[in-house]
């Protein structure tokens, strides 16, 4: 599209319904590459059905979403640039940690997985516990090693679903520095969280969802955002849902 050299993800009017119901009711975005965009919503809002919908894993009943020009769903190497995080760790319990990410990577046609691996667990900082079966690792450590399968083939736009459930203190620590050197190095990263701090630490922008739409976008001032503003808008927003 001309015009759109840097921008990374562009959604267009996506609706998904499931029956008639709109989970998904005509949201437009634009992020660019490295940006952030925090989201924020009620359960049930549709955060993560439109974050299916931006990674091109389901397919919207109207609407589109490019990647650097490229409709999604697209040819597998464009799924290829996306990462998705969630908080179901997904993994093969009785591989072990090394072979869980390596055999990510080699199936995401990473070159050299075997190095690949080895820097992802460092940064993930399980490295340590590379050759233990998945299974033996507590929830946290699961999560840390999900993580380092999103991101061992280097994905452009990062997705990530509720990412800091089950990590402790130090594994939301290691995580956040992991994001915000994805963020650096120019992936452009759509966050859902509950915790609004988080969101917001993190984010370039914030959106909130209710009903299927985002009711309020906005953009981060001097490299912040005011945290209890936020909160009592979001709250504002959300107790109107409720009432
Ligand atoms: N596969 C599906 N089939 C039918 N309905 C669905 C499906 N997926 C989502 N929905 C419905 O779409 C609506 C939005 O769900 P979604 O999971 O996107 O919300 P959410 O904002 O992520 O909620 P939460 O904060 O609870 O995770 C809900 O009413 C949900 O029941």
């Amino acid at each position: 599209m001309a015009g759109d050299g840097d921008i990374a993800l562009v959604a267009e009017g996506l609706v998904r319904a499931f029956g008639s119901r709109k989970a998904v009711n005509d949201v437009s975005l634009r992020l660019s590459d490295g940006e952030c965009l925090a989201l924020f919503g009620p359960n049930g809002a549709g955060k993560t059905t439109l974050l299916r919908l931006l990674g091109g894993l389901l397919r919207p009943t109207r609407g589109r979403t490019m990647l650097h020009g490229t409709p999604l769903p697209g040819p597998s190497a464009t799924r290829r640039l996306v990462g998705l995080i969630s908080h179901h760790a997904m993994l093969y319990p009785a591989l072990t940690v090394r072979e869980n990410v390596r055999f990510a990577a080699e199936c995401q046609g990473v070159m050299d997985a075997d190095t690949a691996t080895t820097r992802v667990l460092q940064q993930l900082r399980v490295l340590d516990r590379a050759e233990s079966p998945v299974r033996y690792l507590s929830r946290g450590l699961q999560q840390r090693v999900s993580i380092a399968r999103a991101l061992v083939h280097g994905p452009r736009l990062v997705l990530l679903d509720e990412p800091y459930t089950g990590l402790d203190e130090v594994g939301a620590l290691v995580f956040t520095g992991a994001l915000r050197e994805l963020k650096a190095s120019g992936a452009t990263l759509v966050l859902i969280t509950h915790n609004l701090a988080e969101g917001l630490m993190l984010g370039d922008r914030a959106a909130i969802m209710k009903d299927g739409q985002i009711v309020h976008e906005e953009h981060a001032v001097d490299g912040g955002f005011d945290l209890p503003r936020f909160q009592a808008l979001y709250r504002s927003l959300v107790h109107e849902a409720i009432a």
